[in-house]
């Protein structure tokens, strides 16, 4: 970052660094793999970028710093602010909203203060960061103030949201005590961009209602049609932009000799079963984990499958574990995995091979390639990057997915043993379908699937995102829409 400031600054939660603790209690910071970076990195390199973000620990403060070539600007929570702003609001209040109510959500007024002083916070040290004009694009759910806080001090810029989790119907927005704050702290964006066309809809439908209302502080003055929302003179454009994962990098690297050495040494140390049956999820009540051992549960029962040929692999990774749902959901799924494996186990030899841990990516890539089953089973997710992993590590065009209906991924990956998760039945019978299937039929799918997978990766969904945020800027308003009255109080 120059004295001048970035030309395109990215705002995340999380910055893509952790800070790690070494045993002799010295802290270096080491970046966190994942599909965002890898994709926005060549961008925030040829444009002199910078990512603002929260190290993921409580109070540390530091200074903007460079690692390994980009611009990392860090924003300090202390105790109490990742109590109530990420625990609490993030993900105890606005998680489970818009992922269908599928735990109750909290409305407590302290986190929801916290919420709007950390969105101040990370909105200042972004206007700090950007250059005059610059490009910014703010990530998700923690950060939908920061748009029009943003603006406000920085009206120069042009600013991108997008949101990563599913954006619920307004039957569930509506129980939200500050929507008409959060909906108005969005349109404070000129792209504001969705996983799919569903959401984009509600979007458009309750910035008509909620954001149009004439309130207390005076009407802003909305109008929304085909993807267009009219704020003022603004124009705020809405889409749909599915994201993708490194396809090639996955394809590649599932193709090495040591990673398919692993996945055979993988089936022996498993007992040479027949059948590998496989999740890997976040340990989030979200995932449907309960729901894919409760259907292999009645498929051992009903002695569909026998426990001698089939073994389930679960992956979880350790996920907000202070947030009370997310406690609860550990020991049932857990108790669970007890329970099988007490029906159905043997000495040396359970059902359920659970790990609670993340695993290295490696390894991870050699379990989507021993694995003839991939278990996705969501009751609600914004799209499902495990899905789209699985099938990109499967070039021998082997393996079978069941995938929920309710993923963002299901649109795309239509010829996966798609399933309802809320009926046990329906995700049972997909997952004999899957164990059954005919090798030739399998292959056919695998390759469809993978050829939309492999020319649809993160680039592509960061590229089309960028593309259509710099077009925002050709738009004049389309004066018509606004009248008299509102142009003097457009306030986004
Ligand atoms: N146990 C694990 N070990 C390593 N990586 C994991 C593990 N569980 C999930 N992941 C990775 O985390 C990411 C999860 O992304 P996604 O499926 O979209 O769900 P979410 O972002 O909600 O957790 C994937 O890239 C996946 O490979
Ligand atoms: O940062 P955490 O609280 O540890 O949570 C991890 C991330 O989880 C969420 O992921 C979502 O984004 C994925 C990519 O778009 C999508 O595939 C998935 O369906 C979503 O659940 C969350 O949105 C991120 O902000 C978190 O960092």
């Amino acid at each position: 970052m120059t004295a001048e400031g970035s030309d395109f600054v990215v705002v995340a939660n999380r910055l893509p660094v952790d800070l790690d603790t070494a045993p002799d209690g010295s802290r270096r910071w080491k970046r966190s793999p994942g599909g965002l970076v890898t994709a926005l990195e060549p961008i925030l390199r040829s444009n002199n970028g910078a990512w603002v973000g929260w190290p993921g620990v409580p109070d540390v403060e530091v200074e903007p710093f460079e690692d390994d070539g980009l611009e990392l600007v860090p924003v300090p929570l202390s105790e109490r602010e990742v109590a109530d702003y990420y625990e609490g609001f993030s993900n105890a209040t606005l998680w489970p909203l818009y992922h269908d109510v599928i735990v109750r959500p909290v409305y407590d007024r302290t986190w929801w203060e916290a919420y709007v002083e950390v969105n101040r916070r990370f909105a200042e040290a972004t206007s700090t960061a950007a250059a005059q004009n610059a490009t910014v694009w703010i990530q998700d759910y923690q950060l939908q103030l920061v748009p029009k806080m943003l603006r406000m001090l920085r009206p120069d810029l042009t600013i991108g949201f997008f949101l990563h989790i599913p954006f619920p119907p307004v039957e569930l927005f509506m129980q939200m005590p500050w929507r008409t704050e959060i909906v108005e702290g969005l349109l404070g964006a000129d792209l504001i961009g969705f996983h799919l066309p569903g959401g984009a809809q509600n979007f458009l439908y309750l910035s008509r209602r909620l954001a149009g209302q004439p309130t207390s502080r005076g009407n802003i003055g909305v109008r929304s049609k085909l993807g267009v929302v009219q704020v003022g003179f603004r124009t705020v454009r809405v889409g749909a932009f599915p994201i993708s994962i490194d396809s090639g990098e996955m394809d590649e690297k599932s193709k090495r000799k040591s990673i398919r050495d692993r996945a055979r040494e993988i089936r022996t140390e498993l007992g040479d079963p027949k059948v590998i049956m496989l999740g890997v999820d976040r340990l989030d009540y979200t995932k449907g984990i309960d729901v894919r051992l409760g259907a292999f549960h009645e498929l051992l029962l009903s002695e569909k499958v026998d426990p001698e040929d089939v073994v389930m692999i679960q992956v979880a990774t350790p996920s907000r574990e202070r947030v009370e749902s997310y406690r609860h959901m550990r020991g049932e799924i857990e108790s669970k995995v007890g329970r099988i494996n007490g029906e159905f186990g043997r000495v040396g030899h359970p059902v359920v091979h659970y790990l609670h841990r993340p695993i290295p990516r490696e390894e991870l890539i050699a379990y989507y390639v021993a694995a003839d089953v991939m278990l996705v089973t969501p009751i609600r997710d914004g799209m499902n990057l495990v899905a789209k992993e699985y099938v990109a590590c499967r070039s021998d065009l082997g393996g079978a997915l069941v995938l929920s209906e309710f993923t963002g991924a299901a649109a795309e990956l239509r010829q996966a043993y798609q399933c309802n998760p809320h009926d046990l039945d329906n995700v049972a019978d997909a997952m004999m379908a899957a164990i059954e299937q005919d090798a030739e039929d399998g292959r056919r799918h695998m390759r469809a699937m993978r050829r939309q997978v492999l020319a649809h990766d993160v680039d592509r969904w960061a590229r089309s995102f960028l593309a259509a945020l710099d077009r925002t800027g050709e738009d004049t308003a389309p004066t018509q829409l606004v009248s008299n009255r509102e142009i003097g109080q457009a306030t986004v």
